[in-house]
């Protein structure tokens, strides 16, 4: 059971606390406050200059109060089982304050808020002593619970971000990452080849061939920690290195050893080697993806950015009022080209596409590659009907663009694709989800044609 699980837990406890007759005193209280509470938080949250700029317009203020509203009531009278899908549910709303910047010490100043007003009002009514002491305390505990919920999720959403901006910046530290690369790979398989020279003539001093004090293994645990952070190629390295080194240390002498002996011990070394060199290999493609945020193979923008400049690009709309639009992109039956003309060709198939892609959008659009043969255009400024006018003019292109396979055969593509329209939303990842919704329609419905989500 994880963290969160735990808290849900401990929540659907304690939401049967409260005796039955006090909750459906507290359910009508709850009702008849929550429209008054929703709008004293999101008066403290207006007060905020960062959070106001997303909370400000009307279409937002009158759906999000109408959700807080829902909240408190939730909050305060479910229990049990019903408890589950509504404690989910903090979860995603801690994502989306992160996601959008709401300070969390803010929402739980607001949170603070809701409790006393609340505890005042249970306190100015006529109730047994005990029944509102009783009462007072679930208040409380709810909805202190349903806030940790949600930091717990702010918390852990705003670490990834780090880790991210972090490795980004990490990539860059990286002068050449083509020519560390190459010279460590030459370091590990000099390493290799004095080894196996040294086994071969049954060395006296196997001890001096530990792969951890080679010019390989030195760099590894001076450098490679701090270029990579905490990527998972790194721990299985060092594990490698070890059961290596390991190997040799039980060896230690091999001036009497059989043949085959020798033989069997050189393709175990090798074979980890091989290994070592596949998964340092990884980290150094992963290093050159993330040069500059750019994806390698396209060239195009990573998805790992997307976030950084989303949650900007929704910003600069919710204070100019002009639109912004998301398009996702898929590949029509990209696998059974890579099937029929190979992993490569697939490869030149993405680069095509991707060529098509920048030639055909502004310099100030953004076009990511959002997974394998997934890509996303962000659009700035364009009417909605000025997107869709594009989007269908760039389908058309892929479609009459052929590509040029390897035997010289022309391969025509096409491509399907979903739009959605900022539309108040102060949650970039509520674009990006209506998009794919869209996009998924067109998959299903014929492909190779562009649909536009509809609320
Ligand atoms: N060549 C190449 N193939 C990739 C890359 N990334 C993902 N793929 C492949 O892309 C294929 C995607 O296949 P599917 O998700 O089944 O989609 P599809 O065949 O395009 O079918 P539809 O999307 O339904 O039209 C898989 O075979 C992946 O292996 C890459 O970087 N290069």
């Amino acid at each position: 059971m994880n963290y969160s699980e735990k808290i849900v837990q401990e929540w659907m406890e304690f939401s049967c606390v409260l005796p039955e007759p006090a909750l459906v005193t507290l359910t009508a209280i709850a009702e008849d406050k929550a429209g008054v509470l929703a709008d004293e938080f999101y008066s403290i949250m207006l007060t905020d200059p960062h959070a106001s700029v997303y909370i400000s317009s009307d279409v937002v203020q009158s759906r999000l109060r109408n959700s807080m509203k829902k909240w408190i009531i939730n909050t305060l009278t479910l229990k049990g089982e019903a408890l589950l899908g509504f404690a989910a549910h903090q979860y995603e709303i801690g994502n989306i304050h992160s996601r959008v910047g709401i300070p969390a010490s803010l929402v739980l100043k607001g949170m603070r808020i809701i409790t006393q007003e609340m505890l005042t009002y249970i306190q100015s009514l006529a109730l047994e002593p005990q029944t509102s002491v009783l009462m007072q305390k679930y208040v409380s505990v709810s909805i202190q619970i349903a806030s940790e919920l949600m930091t717990y999720a702010y918390e852990n959403y705003q670490l990834n971000e780090a880790k991210n901006e972090e490795s980004y910046r990490i990539s860059n530290l990286i002068d050449n990452p083509e020519l560390e690369k190459g010279k460590q790979q030459a370091a590990l398989f000099n390493w290799e080849n004095g080894l196996m020279y040294a086994l071969v003539s049954r060395t006296s001093n196997i001890q001096s061939y530990l792969l951890n004090d080679s010019e390989f293994g030195l760099w590894f645990r001076h450098k490679c920690g701090q270029h990579f952070g905490n990527q998972p190629e790194i721990a299985k390295i060092g594990m490698l290195i070890e059961e290596i080194d390991g190997m040799l240390q039980k060896t230690a002498n091999t001036e009497g050893s059989a043949l085959e002996y020798i033989q069997s011990l050189l393709s175990d070394i090798r074979a980890k080697t091989m290994i070592i060199n596949n998964l340092f290999t990884s980290l150094f493609e992963d290093a050159t993806r993330l040069e500059n945020g750019k994806d390698a193979l396209t060239k195009l923008l990573n998805r790992r950015f997307m976030s950084t400049i989303l949650k900007h690009e929704v910003k600069l709309v919710m204070e100019n009022g002009r639109n912004l639009s998301v398009v996702m992109l898929d590949i029509d039956h990209f696998k059974k080209i890579n099937d029929t003309w190979g992993h490569s060709a697939g490869d030149d198939v993405l680069r095509h596409l991707a060529t098509i892609l920048t030639d055909n959008t502004r310099a100030s659009d953004y076009v990511f590659r959002y997974g394998g043969e997934e890509f996303m255009i962000v659009y700035l400024e364009y009417s909605k009907q000025q997107t869709l006018n594009f989007v269908e003019s760039i389908r058309e292109k892929i479609f009459s663009t052929p590509c040029e396979m390897p035997d010289g055969y022309k391969l025509q593509l096409s491509a399907s694709f979903g739009v959605s329209h900022y539309r108040g939303h102060p949650d970039y990842q509520k674009l990006v989800d209506e998009a794919d919704k869209a996009l998924y329609e067109a998959k299903n419905t014929g492909r190779n044609k562009v649909v536009e989500f509809k609320a």
